[in-house]
Protein backbone atom coordinates (compact mmCIF):
# COMPACT_ATOMS: atom_id res chain seq x y z
CA UNK A 1 0.00 0.00 0.00
CA UNK A 2 1.31 3.47 -0.05
CA UNK A 3 2.66 5.35 2.02
CA UNK A 4 0.78 8.84 2.49
CA UNK A 5 1.06 11.35 4.15
CA UNK A 6 -0.07 14.45 2.24
CA UNK A 7 -0.18 17.01 5.52
CA UNK A 8 2.97 16.88 5.96
CA UNK A 9 3.62 16.42 2.35
CA UNK A 10 7.05 14.99 3.42
CA UNK A 11 9.00 13.06 0.83
CA UNK A 12 7.92 9.38 1.83
CA UNK A 13 8.88 6.80 -0.64
CA UNK A 14 5.30 5.13 -1.83
CA UNK A 15 5.34 1.15 -1.96
CA UNK A 16 7.70 -0.25 -3.91
CA UNK A 17 9.98 2.69 -3.69
CA UNK A 18 13.52 1.88 -2.87
CA UNK A 19 13.45 3.52 0.90
CA UNK A 20 11.86 0.75 2.26
CA UNK A 21 14.91 -1.54 1.31
CA UNK A 22 17.67 0.65 2.23
CA UNK A 23 16.21 1.34 5.58
CA UNK A 24 16.03 -2.60 6.31
CA UNK A 25 19.63 -2.18 4.35
CA UNK A 26 21.02 0.21 7.49
CA UNK A 27 18.91 -1.47 9.84
CA UNK A 28 21.70 -4.10 9.40
CA UNK A 29 24.55 -2.28 9.58
CA UNK A 30 26.44 -2.70 12.71
CA UNK A 31 28.91 -0.87 13.31
CA UNK A 32 31.52 -2.37 15.64
CA UNK A 33 31.74 -5.39 13.69
CA UNK A 34 34.01 -5.79 11.19
CA UNK A 35 32.66 -7.31 8.43
CA UNK A 36 28.54 -6.71 7.88
CA UNK A 37 26.83 -9.26 5.89
CA UNK A 38 23.50 -7.57 4.75
CA UNK A 39 20.63 -10.04 4.51
CA UNK A 40 18.80 -9.32 1.30
CA UNK A 41 16.01 -10.71 0.44
CA UNK A 42 15.56 -11.73 -2.81
CA UNK A 43 13.59 -8.91 -4.76
CA UNK A 44 13.33 -10.81 -7.94
CA UNK A 45 13.40 -14.00 -10.23
CA UNK A 46 16.38 -14.16 -11.10
CA UNK A 47 18.24 -13.35 -7.69
CA UNK A 48 16.39 -15.77 -6.44
CA UNK A 49 17.24 -18.91 -8.53
CA UNK A 50 20.82 -17.60 -8.30
CA UNK A 51 21.42 -16.31 -4.70
CA UNK A 52 19.93 -18.94 -2.63
CA UNK A 53 19.06 -18.32 0.88
CA UNK A 54 21.55 -20.07 2.39
CA UNK A 55 23.32 -16.60 1.32
CA UNK A 56 21.63 -15.27 4.05
CA UNK A 57 22.53 -17.63 6.39
CA UNK A 58 26.08 -17.11 7.24
CA UNK A 59 28.48 -14.51 8.12
CA UNK A 60 31.35 -13.87 6.31
CA UNK A 61 33.35 -13.39 8.65
CA UNK A 62 32.92 -17.03 10.06
CA UNK A 63 34.37 -18.42 6.51
CA UNK A 64 37.25 -19.99 8.24
CA UNK A 65 35.14 -22.40 10.85
CA UNK A 66 32.57 -23.06 8.30
CA UNK A 67 31.96 -26.41 7.16
CA UNK A 68 29.63 -26.73 4.62
CA UNK A 69 28.66 -29.17 2.04
CA UNK A 70 31.10 -27.47 -0.48
CA UNK A 71 32.02 -28.86 -3.76
CA UNK A 72 35.08 -27.80 -5.16
CA UNK A 73 35.14 -26.09 -9.15
CA UNK A 74 37.00 -28.31 -11.01
CA UNK A 75 40.45 -26.98 -12.20
CA UNK A 76 40.83 -25.49 -14.98
CA UNK A 77 42.94 -27.26 -18.19
CA UNK A 78 46.01 -25.29 -19.54
CA UNK A 79 44.56 -21.86 -18.57
CA UNK A 80 47.53 -21.28 -15.87
CA UNK A 81 49.08 -18.27 -18.29
CA UNK A 82 45.17 -16.60 -18.82
CA UNK A 83 44.51 -13.69 -16.97
CA UNK A 84 40.64 -14.48 -17.64
CA UNK A 85 40.69 -18.51 -16.99
CA UNK A 86 43.13 -19.03 -14.14
CA UNK A 87 41.72 -19.86 -11.00
CA UNK A 88 44.83 -18.78 -9.38
CA UNK A 89 45.38 -15.08 -7.93
CA UNK A 90 47.91 -13.42 -10.13
CA UNK A 91 48.95 -11.36 -6.64
CA UNK A 92 47.59 -10.63 -3.09
CA UNK A 93 45.54 -8.28 -3.14
CA UNK A 94 45.26 -5.82 0.16
CA UNK A 95 41.17 -5.91 -0.47
CA UNK A 96 41.67 -10.10 -0.24
CA UNK A 97 42.24 -9.79 3.68
CA UNK A 98 38.52 -8.75 4.36
CA UNK A 99 37.01 -10.46 1.94
CA UNK A 100 37.49 -14.26 2.88
CA UNK A 101 34.46 -15.35 1.56
CA UNK A 102 35.42 -14.95 -2.06
CA UNK A 103 39.12 -15.26 -3.68
CA UNK A 104 40.09 -12.11 -5.59
CA UNK A 105 41.99 -13.49 -9.35
CA UNK A 106 42.75 -10.71 -11.11
CA UNK A 107 41.75 -6.83 -11.26
CA UNK A 108 39.83 -6.15 -14.29
CA UNK A 109 38.11 -2.58 -13.90
CA UNK A 110 38.23 0.59 -11.99
CA UNK A 111 35.88 3.21 -11.32
CA UNK A 112 36.17 6.67 -9.40
CA UNK A 113 35.81 4.89 -6.02
CA UNK A 114 36.45 1.19 -6.69
CA UNK A 115 38.47 -1.43 -8.14
CA UNK A 116 36.80 -5.01 -9.86
CA UNK A 117 38.46 -7.78 -9.42
CA UNK A 118 37.63 -11.25 -11.75
CA UNK A 119 36.67 -14.14 -8.67
CA UNK A 120 35.89 -17.23 -7.04
CA UNK A 121 33.97 -18.29 -4.22
CA UNK A 122 36.83 -19.03 -1.78
CA UNK A 123 36.28 -23.14 -1.26
CA UNK A 124 35.09 -24.25 2.11
CA UNK A 125 33.25 -20.70 2.40
CA UNK A 126 29.65 -19.70 2.93
CA UNK A 127 29.55 -18.55 -0.55
CA UNK A 128 30.63 -21.96 -2.12
CA UNK A 129 27.45 -22.94 -3.45
CA UNK A 130 27.26 -20.13 -5.60
CA UNK A 131 30.13 -22.78 -7.94
CA UNK A 132 26.70 -23.95 -9.40
CA UNK A 133 25.60 -20.85 -10.76
CA UNK A 134 28.43 -19.00 -11.51
CA UNK A 135 32.14 -20.32 -12.32
CA UNK A 136 33.51 -16.90 -12.05
CA UNK A 137 32.47 -13.26 -10.66
CA UNK A 138 33.08 -10.18 -10.48
CA UNK A 139 33.72 -8.41 -7.13
CA UNK A 140 33.72 -4.46 -6.89
CA UNK A 141 35.13 -3.41 -4.05
CA UNK A 142 34.49 0.26 -2.78
CA UNK A 143 36.84 1.96 -0.66
CA UNK A 144 35.41 3.51 2.14
CA UNK A 145 38.57 5.95 2.55
CA UNK A 146 38.62 6.95 -1.22
CA UNK A 147 34.69 7.68 -0.62
CA UNK A 148 35.08 9.69 2.15
CA UNK A 149 38.37 11.66 1.13
CA UNK A 150 36.12 13.07 -1.69
CA UNK A 151 34.16 14.95 0.89
CA UNK A 152 35.05 16.35 4.22
CA UNK A 153 31.84 16.66 6.61
CA UNK A 154 30.13 14.22 8.40
CA UNK A 155 26.80 14.36 6.70
CA UNK A 156 28.06 13.62 3.59
CA UNK A 157 29.72 10.58 5.06
CA UNK A 158 26.82 9.61 5.34
CA UNK A 159 25.65 10.01 2.51
CA UNK A 160 28.19 8.19 0.26
CA UNK A 161 27.50 5.44 2.40
CA UNK A 162 23.87 5.59 1.47
CA UNK A 163 24.51 6.01 -1.90
CA UNK A 164 26.77 2.59 -2.00
CA UNK A 165 23.11 1.27 -0.49
CA UNK A 166 20.72 3.01 -3.11
CA UNK A 167 23.16 1.12 -5.95
CA UNK A 168 22.99 -2.30 -4.16
CA UNK A 169 19.26 -2.04 -3.54
CA UNK A 170 18.43 -0.27 -7.62
CA UNK A 171 20.95 -3.46 -8.93
CA UNK A 172 18.97 -5.80 -6.93
CA UNK A 173 15.86 -4.14 -7.96
CA UNK A 174 16.58 -4.52 -12.11
CA UNK A 175 18.59 -7.51 -11.55
CA UNK A 176 16.05 -9.97 -12.96
CA UNK A 177 16.38 -8.51 -16.76
CA UNK A 178 17.93 -10.88 -19.49
CA UNK A 179 20.20 -7.86 -20.60
CA UNK A 180 21.28 -6.86 -17.18
CA UNK A 181 24.60 -7.54 -14.98
CA UNK A 182 23.36 -9.81 -12.23
CA UNK A 183 23.56 -8.64 -8.98
CA UNK A 184 24.99 -11.37 -6.63
CA UNK A 185 25.89 -10.71 -3.23
CA UNK A 186 26.70 -7.58 -1.04
CA UNK A 187 28.41 -7.21 2.19
CA UNK A 188 30.76 -4.73 4.02
CA UNK A 189 33.94 -4.84 5.66
CA UNK A 190 35.96 -1.97 7.93
CA UNK A 191 37.50 -0.58 5.13
CA UNK A 192 35.47 -1.61 2.25
CA UNK A 193 31.89 -2.41 0.17
CA UNK A 194 31.69 -5.66 -1.70
CA UNK A 195 29.27 -5.73 -4.32
CA UNK A 196 29.30 -9.31 -6.24
CA UNK A 197 27.52 -9.58 -9.83
CA UNK A 198 27.86 -12.22 -12.73
CA UNK A 199 31.26 -11.68 -14.66
CA UNK A 200 31.02 -10.75 -18.19
CA UNK A 201 34.16 -11.98 -19.23
CA UNK A 202 34.66 -9.97 -22.72
CA UNK A 203 34.93 -6.98 -20.87
CA UNK A 204 33.28 -3.01 -21.94
CA UNK A 205 31.93 -2.78 -25.60
CA UNK A 206 33.72 0.72 -25.29
CA UNK A 207 37.18 -1.52 -25.93
CA UNK A 208 35.57 -3.00 -29.36
CA UNK A 209 34.67 0.33 -30.30
CA UNK A 210 37.89 1.53 -30.45
CA UNK A 211 39.38 -1.71 -31.63
CA UNK A 212 37.04 -1.77 -34.67
CA UNK A 213 36.57 2.04 -34.94
CA UNK A 214 33.02 1.46 -35.48
CA UNK A 215 30.71 -1.39 -36.03
CA UNK A 216 28.38 -2.83 -39.03
CA UNK A 217 24.62 -2.22 -38.89
CA UNK A 218 23.95 -5.88 -37.90
CA UNK A 219 26.18 -5.46 -35.29
CA UNK A 220 25.27 -2.21 -33.95
CA UNK A 221 21.71 -3.30 -34.00
CA UNK A 222 22.79 -6.91 -32.36
CA UNK A 223 24.54 -4.92 -29.44
CA UNK A 224 21.35 -1.87 -29.56
CA UNK A 225 18.53 -4.46 -29.32
CA UNK A 226 20.06 -5.86 -25.90
CA UNK A 227 20.68 -2.62 -24.39
CA UNK A 228 17.34 -1.53 -25.54
CA UNK A 229 15.79 -4.97 -23.61
CA UNK A 230 17.65 -4.03 -20.65
CA UNK A 231 16.47 -0.39 -20.64
CA UNK A 232 13.06 -2.17 -20.99
CA UNK A 233 12.80 -3.79 -18.11
CA UNK A 234 14.33 -1.20 -15.95
CA UNK A 235 11.50 1.66 -17.38
CA UNK A 236 8.95 -1.03 -16.32
CA UNK A 237 10.40 -0.87 -12.78
CA UNK A 238 9.84 2.52 -12.79
CA UNK A 239 13.88 2.68 -12.69
CA UNK A 240 16.15 5.43 -14.83
CA UNK A 241 19.80 3.75 -15.58
CA UNK A 242 21.08 7.44 -16.37
CA UNK A 243 24.71 6.43 -17.42
CA UNK A 244 24.57 4.77 -20.47
CA UNK A 245 27.40 4.73 -22.18
CA UNK A 246 29.93 2.18 -24.20
CA UNK A 247 32.05 1.72 -20.39
CA UNK A 248 29.03 0.62 -18.67
CA UNK A 249 27.84 -1.92 -21.54
CA UNK A 250 29.49 -5.62 -20.83
CA UNK A 251 29.85 -8.76 -23.14
CA UNK A 252 30.09 -12.25 -23.45
CA UNK A 253 32.75 -13.47 -25.83
CA UNK A 254 32.12 -15.54 -28.93
CA UNK A 255 34.40 -17.16 -30.81
CA UNK A 256 36.10 -14.55 -33.48
CA UNK A 257 35.36 -15.84 -36.83
CA UNK A 258 36.83 -14.04 -39.70
CA UNK A 259 35.21 -12.31 -42.69
CA UNK A 260 35.94 -14.68 -45.80
CA UNK A 261 35.69 -11.68 -47.76
CA UNK A 262 36.24 -8.20 -46.37
CA UNK A 263 33.80 -4.78 -47.18
CA UNK A 264 35.05 -1.49 -46.88
CA UNK A 265 33.51 1.88 -46.50
CA UNK A 266 34.64 4.24 -48.00
CA UNK A 267 36.09 6.52 -45.36
CA UNK A 268 38.05 3.28 -43.87
CA UNK A 269 41.78 2.87 -44.72
CA UNK A 270 41.88 -0.95 -45.64
CA UNK A 271 45.55 -0.99 -44.01
CA UNK A 272 44.50 -0.38 -40.72
CA UNK A 273 40.82 -1.15 -40.21
CA UNK A 274 40.18 -4.37 -38.14
CA UNK A 275 37.86 -7.23 -39.73
CA UNK A 276 34.77 -7.23 -37.33
CA UNK A 277 34.53 -10.61 -38.64
CA UNK A 278 31.14 -12.74 -39.44
CA UNK A 279 28.12 -11.50 -38.35
CA UNK A 280 25.68 -14.13 -37.38
CA UNK A 281 22.22 -13.77 -36.79
CA UNK A 282 21.20 -14.60 -32.83
CA UNK A 283 24.68 -15.07 -32.18
CA UNK A 284 26.23 -12.31 -31.95
CA UNK A 285 29.08 -11.00 -34.32
CA UNK A 286 32.75 -9.95 -33.92
CA UNK A 287 33.52 -11.43 -30.41
CA UNK A 288 30.28 -9.81 -28.95
CA UNK A 289 28.24 -12.44 -27.83
CA UNK A 290 25.05 -11.48 -25.08
CA UNK A 291 25.21 -7.71 -23.67
CA UNK A 292 24.20 -6.33 -20.51
CA UNK A 293 23.81 -3.60 -18.88
CA UNK A 294 26.19 -2.99 -15.49
CA UNK A 295 26.95 0.25 -13.25
CA UNK A 296 23.89 1.07 -11.41
CA UNK A 297 25.78 4.18 -9.14
CA UNK A 298 23.73 6.91 -10.90
CA UNK A 299 20.32 4.56 -11.25
CA UNK A 300 17.48 6.38 -10.10
CA UNK A 301 14.13 5.06 -9.09
CA UNK A 302 11.64 7.71 -10.82
CA UNK A 303 7.99 6.05 -9.98
CA UNK A 304 6.53 2.90 -7.65
CA UNK A 305 5.98 0.65 -10.59
CA UNK A 306 1.93 0.02 -9.27
CA UNK A 307 1.02 3.31 -8.46
CA UNK A 308 2.98 5.40 -11.25
CA UNK A 309 3.29 7.90 -8.78
CA UNK A 310 6.40 9.88 -8.66
CA UNK A 311 8.88 8.18 -5.99
CA UNK A 312 9.37 10.54 -3.11
CA UNK A 313 6.67 12.96 -4.08
CA UNK A 314 3.68 12.16 -1.84
CA UNK A 315 0.12 14.36 -1.79
CA UNK A 316 1.75 15.82 -5.27
CA UNK A 317 -0.24 13.98 -8.11
CA UNK A 318 -1.03 16.06 -10.56
CA UNK A 319 -1.06 14.42 -13.99
CA UNK A 320 1.83 16.85 -15.13
CA UNK A 321 4.03 15.98 -12.63
CA UNK A 322 3.36 12.08 -12.70
CA UNK A 323 4.20 12.59 -16.74
CA UNK A 324 7.35 15.20 -16.05
CA UNK A 325 8.44 12.18 -13.96
CA UNK A 326 7.74 9.77 -16.82
CA UNK A 327 10.30 11.80 -19.33
CA UNK A 328 12.78 10.85 -16.55
CA UNK A 329 13.31 8.02 -18.12
CA UNK A 330 13.65 10.08 -21.51
CA UNK A 331 17.43 10.56 -20.09
CA UNK A 332 18.15 6.84 -21.35
CA UNK A 333 16.71 7.01 -24.80
CA UNK A 334 19.23 9.88 -25.34
CA UNK A 335 21.95 7.95 -24.36
CA UNK A 336 20.82 4.65 -26.18
CA UNK A 337 20.94 7.36 -28.96
CA UNK A 338 24.34 8.00 -28.35
CA UNK A 339 25.41 4.67 -28.17
CA UNK A 340 23.69 4.15 -31.70
CA UNK A 341 25.74 6.91 -33.53
CA UNK A 342 28.36 5.58 -31.82
CA UNK A 343 28.70 2.36 -32.97
CA UNK A 344 27.96 3.16 -36.36
CA UNK A 345 30.42 5.80 -37.40
CA UNK A 346 32.86 5.31 -34.35
CA UNK A 347 32.89 8.39 -33.00
CA UNK A 348 30.00 10.31 -30.37
CA UNK A 349 27.43 12.81 -32.09
CA UNK A 350 28.68 16.24 -30.02
CA UNK A 351 32.15 17.12 -29.29
CA UNK A 352 33.68 19.79 -28.76
CA UNK A 353 37.11 20.32 -27.31
CA UNK A 354 35.56 23.67 -25.14
CA UNK A 355 32.89 22.23 -22.51
CA UNK A 356 30.99 25.07 -22.85
CA UNK A 357 30.39 24.67 -26.39
CA UNK A 358 30.22 20.90 -26.25
CA UNK A 359 27.50 21.57 -23.46
CA UNK A 360 25.25 24.15 -25.31
CA UNK A 361 25.83 21.56 -28.78
CA UNK A 362 23.99 18.96 -26.50
CA UNK A 363 21.29 21.07 -25.26
CA UNK A 364 20.08 21.63 -28.66
CA UNK A 365 20.65 18.63 -29.91
CA UNK A 366 23.24 20.04 -32.86
CA UNK A 367 24.68 17.05 -34.29
CA UNK A 368 25.29 15.69 -37.90
CA UNK A 369 25.59 12.71 -39.63
CA UNK A 370 29.43 13.91 -41.00
CA UNK A 371 30.34 12.67 -43.97
CA UNK A 372 32.04 10.42 -45.44
CA UNK A 373 31.68 8.32 -42.01
CA UNK A 374 27.76 8.41 -42.74
CA UNK A 375 27.23 8.65 -46.29
CA UNK A 376 26.73 4.12 -46.35
CA UNK A 377 24.87 3.56 -43.99
CA UNK A 378 21.49 3.59 -44.03
CA UNK A 379 18.35 5.36 -44.24
CA UNK A 380 16.84 3.51 -41.48
CA UNK A 381 19.70 3.68 -38.73
CA UNK A 382 19.75 7.56 -39.50
CA UNK A 383 15.90 7.63 -38.91
CA UNK A 384 16.30 5.81 -35.34
CA UNK A 385 19.11 8.18 -34.44
CA UNK A 386 17.38 11.13 -35.07
CA UNK A 387 14.35 9.68 -33.17
CA UNK A 388 16.69 9.02 -30.04
CA UNK A 389 18.69 12.10 -30.52
CA UNK A 390 15.02 14.36 -30.41
CA UNK A 391 16.04 17.63 -27.77
CA UNK A 392 12.01 17.49 -26.93
CA UNK A 393 11.91 14.46 -24.88
CA UNK A 394 8.18 14.30 -25.37
CA UNK A 395 8.75 13.80 -28.79
CA UNK A 396 11.60 11.51 -28.15
CA UNK A 397 11.17 7.64 -28.91
CA UNK A 398 10.59 6.09 -26.38
CA UNK A 399 11.85 2.42 -25.02
CA UNK A 400 8.47 0.57 -26.79
CA UNK A 401 8.79 2.92 -29.65
CA UNK A 402 12.24 1.91 -30.19
CA UNK A 403 11.77 -1.49 -30.02
CA UNK A 404 9.26 -1.16 -32.59
CA UNK A 405 11.30 0.88 -34.84
CA UNK A 406 11.77 -0.99 -38.46
CA UNK A 407 15.77 -0.26 -38.65
CA UNK A 408 15.55 -2.31 -35.53
CA UNK A 409 13.20 -4.93 -36.38
CA UNK A 410 15.47 -5.38 -39.75
CA UNK A 411 16.00 -8.95 -39.47
CA UNK A 412 19.88 -10.08 -38.98
CA UNK A 413 20.56 -9.19 -42.41
CA UNK A 414 22.56 -9.50 -45.43
CA UNK A 415 25.55 -11.99 -45.38
CA UNK A 416 23.83 -14.79 -45.57
CA UNK A 417 26.10 -17.11 -46.79
CA UNK A 418 28.92 -16.27 -44.47
CA UNK A 419 26.44 -16.71 -41.62
CA UNK A 420 25.82 -20.19 -42.62
CA UNK A 421 29.66 -21.00 -43.48
CA UNK A 422 29.99 -20.00 -39.84
CA UNK A 423 26.98 -22.16 -38.57
CA UNK A 424 28.48 -25.10 -40.47
CA UNK A 425 31.96 -24.26 -39.34
CA UNK A 426 30.33 -24.26 -35.70
CA UNK A 427 29.41 -27.76 -36.16
CA UNK A 428 32.50 -29.34 -37.69
CA UNK A 429 33.87 -29.23 -34.06
CA UNK A 430 35.06 -26.59 -31.53
CA UNK A 431 38.96 -26.70 -32.17
CA UNK A 432 38.74 -26.21 -35.89
CA UNK A 433 37.02 -22.73 -35.53
CA UNK A 434 39.46 -21.03 -33.03
CA UNK A 435 40.95 -18.46 -35.12
CA UNK A 436 43.98 -16.62 -34.09
CA UNK A 437 43.06 -12.87 -34.07
CA UNK A 438 45.77 -10.38 -34.10
CA UNK A 439 44.61 -8.00 -31.71
CA UNK A 440 43.84 -10.50 -29.02
CA UNK A 441 45.93 -12.97 -26.76
CA UNK A 442 42.94 -15.72 -26.89
CA UNK A 443 42.83 -18.23 -24.40
CA UNK A 444 40.78 -21.52 -24.55
CA UNK A 445 38.80 -21.65 -21.48
CA UNK A 446 37.37 -24.68 -20.53
CA UNK A 447 34.25 -24.61 -17.98
CA UNK A 448 34.17 -26.58 -14.90
CA UNK A 449 31.87 -29.42 -16.62
CA UNK A 450 34.99 -31.75 -17.95
CA UNK A 451 32.40 -33.98 -19.43
CA UNK A 452 31.15 -31.32 -21.80
CA UNK A 453 34.49 -29.54 -22.01
CA UNK A 454 32.70 -26.84 -23.77
CA UNK A 455 35.35 -24.16 -24.69
CA UNK A 456 34.70 -20.45 -25.02
CA UNK A 457 37.07 -17.47 -25.29
CA UNK A 458 38.75 -15.18 -23.08
CA UNK A 459 40.53 -12.29 -24.49
CA UNK A 460 42.91 -9.66 -23.56
CA UNK A 461 42.81 -6.06 -25.01
CA UNK A 462 45.87 -3.99 -26.09
CA UNK A 463 45.23 -1.56 -23.38
CA UNK A 464 47.19 0.96 -24.92
CA UNK A 465 44.14 1.53 -27.30
CA UNK A 466 41.95 2.00 -24.50
CA UNK A 467 44.12 5.85 -24.16
CA UNK A 468 44.45 6.64 -27.11
CA UNK A 469 43.17 10.64 -27.96
CA UNK A 470 40.41 9.40 -29.58
CA UNK A 471 39.64 6.64 -26.57
CA UNK A 472 39.89 9.63 -24.23
CA UNK A 473 37.74 12.05 -26.00
CA UNK A 474 34.97 9.48 -26.35
CA UNK A 475 34.84 8.71 -22.85
CA UNK A 476 34.69 12.57 -22.33
CA UNK A 477 31.97 13.14 -24.36
CA UNK A 478 29.94 10.63 -23.20
CA UNK A 479 30.73 11.71 -19.47
CA UNK A 480 29.93 15.42 -20.15
CA UNK A 481 27.07 14.11 -22.55
CA UNK A 482 25.32 12.27 -19.64
CA UNK A 483 25.70 14.84 -17.14
CA UNK A 484 24.15 17.27 -19.43
CA UNK A 485 21.47 15.21 -19.59
CA UNK A 486 20.72 15.03 -16.38
CA UNK A 487 20.77 18.68 -15.71
CA UNK A 488 18.35 19.13 -18.03
CA UNK A 489 15.99 16.81 -16.31
CA UNK A 490 16.09 18.80 -13.04
CA UNK A 491 16.61 22.48 -14.93
CA UNK A 492 13.08 21.26 -16.58
CA UNK A 493 11.47 20.36 -13.54
CA UNK A 494 12.48 23.55 -11.70
CA UNK A 495 11.51 25.86 -14.79
CA UNK A 496 8.26 24.13 -15.02
CA UNK A 497 7.44 24.77 -10.93
CA UNK A 498 7.82 21.25 -10.07
CA UNK A 499 8.11 20.00 -6.94
CA UNK A 500 11.44 18.55 -6.80
CA UNK A 501 11.00 16.12 -3.54
CA UNK A 502 12.62 13.61 -5.45
CA UNK A 503 15.84 15.24 -4.78
CA UNK A 504 17.49 13.80 -2.08
CA UNK A 505 20.12 14.22 -0.42
CA UNK A 506 22.82 12.88 -1.87
CA UNK A 507 21.42 13.21 -5.63
CA UNK A 508 21.28 16.94 -4.82
CA UNK A 509 25.24 16.50 -4.22
CA UNK A 510 25.80 14.57 -7.31
CA UNK A 511 23.87 17.19 -8.80
CA UNK A 512 25.94 20.22 -7.53
CA UNK A 513 29.13 17.55 -8.60
CA UNK A 514 27.45 17.73 -12.19
CA UNK A 515 27.21 21.44 -12.16
CA UNK A 516 30.57 22.28 -10.69
CA UNK A 517 32.14 19.66 -13.50
CA UNK A 518 30.30 21.80 -16.13
CA UNK A 519 30.12 25.45 -14.44
CA UNK A 520 34.17 25.83 -15.28
CA UNK A 521 32.90 26.88 -19.18
CA UNK A 522 36.29 28.33 -19.75
CA UNK A 523 37.86 25.11 -19.25
CA UNK A 524 38.70 22.94 -22.15
CA UNK A 525 38.07 19.23 -21.73
CA UNK A 526 42.39 18.44 -21.73
CA UNK A 527 42.63 20.97 -18.87
CA UNK A 528 39.84 19.75 -16.97
CA UNK A 529 40.99 16.01 -17.31
CA UNK A 530 44.75 17.43 -16.44
CA UNK A 531 43.19 18.87 -12.87
CA UNK A 532 41.36 15.43 -12.53
CA UNK A 533 43.88 12.54 -11.39
CA UNK A 534 43.62 10.17 -14.51
CA UNK A 535 45.99 7.70 -15.15
CA UNK A 536 49.33 7.89 -16.20
CA UNK A 537 48.37 6.40 -19.37
CA UNK A 538 45.97 8.75 -20.38
CA UNK A 539 48.21 11.40 -19.19
CA UNK A 540 50.65 9.78 -21.64
CA UNK A 541 48.35 9.76 -24.55
CA UNK A 542 47.39 13.26 -24.63
CA UNK A 543 50.67 14.69 -24.24
CA UNK A 544 51.13 12.72 -27.76
N1 LIG B 1 30.28 -7.70 -13.93
C1 LIG B 1 31.39 -7.33 -14.55
N2 LIG B 1 32.03 -8.15 -15.42
C2 LIG B 1 33.17 -7.74 -16.04
N3 LIG B 1 33.74 -6.53 -15.86
C3 LIG B 1 33.15 -5.67 -15.01
C4 LIG B 1 31.95 -6.02 -14.31
N4 LIG B 1 31.59 -4.96 -13.56
C5 LIG B 1 32.50 -4.01 -13.77
N5 LIG B 1 33.44 -4.41 -14.65
C6 LIG B 1 34.58 -3.63 -15.15
O1 LIG B 1 34.96 -2.67 -14.17
C7 LIG B 1 34.73 -1.34 -14.67
C8 LIG B 1 34.29 -0.43 -13.53
O2 LIG B 1 33.07 -0.93 -13.01
P1 LIG B 1 31.88 0.05 -12.62
O3 LIG B 1 31.53 0.87 -13.83
O4 LIG B 1 30.79 -0.74 -12.01
O5 LIG B 1 32.61 0.92 -11.54
P2 LIG B 1 32.27 2.40 -11.10
O6 LIG B 1 33.03 2.67 -9.86
O7 LIG B 1 30.80 2.55 -11.02
O8 LIG B 1 32.84 3.20 -12.34
P3 LIG B 1 32.61 4.74 -12.67
O9 LIG B 1 33.42 5.51 -11.69
O10 LIG B 1 33.14 4.83 -14.09
O11 LIG B 1 31.13 4.97 -12.59
C9 LIG B 1 33.69 -1.53 -15.78
O12 LIG B 1 33.69 -0.47 -16.69
C10 LIG B 1 34.15 -2.86 -16.37
O13 LIG B 1 35.26 -2.68 -17.20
Amino acid sequence: MPHEDSETMMPVCVDGGLTPVLNALDEKLEPDTQITNYELAPLNDKSLTKVPQELEAQSVAEEASTDSAFEAPEEDVDDSDSDWSSSTPQGLFPEQVEVPAYTLLNQIGEGAFSKVFRAVPAAGSSRAFLCKNYRQLAVKVISKKQLNSHKNNDKSKATTKEQVLKEVAIHRTVSAGENVVSFVDFFESEHYFFIVQELLSGGEIFGEIVRLTYFSEDLSRHVIRQLALAVRHMHSLGVAHRDIKPENLLFDPIEFIPSPRRVFRKSDDPKTKEDEGVFRPGVGGGVIGTVKLADFGLSKQIYATNTKTPCGTVGYTAPEVVKDERYSTQVDMWGIGCVLYTMLCGFPPFYDEKIDVLTEKISRGEYTFLRPWWDEISDGAKYAVRRLLEVDPGKRYDIEEFLADPWLNNCDSLRTQEAAAAAAQADAGVDSKLKKHKNYSMENVHTSNKKKKHVHRAFKRDSSLLYSPAAVAMRDAFEVNNAVQRKEQVTRHTSTGVKLALLEENEEASLENDMFQLSINSSTILNRRKKREVPIAVEAAVGE
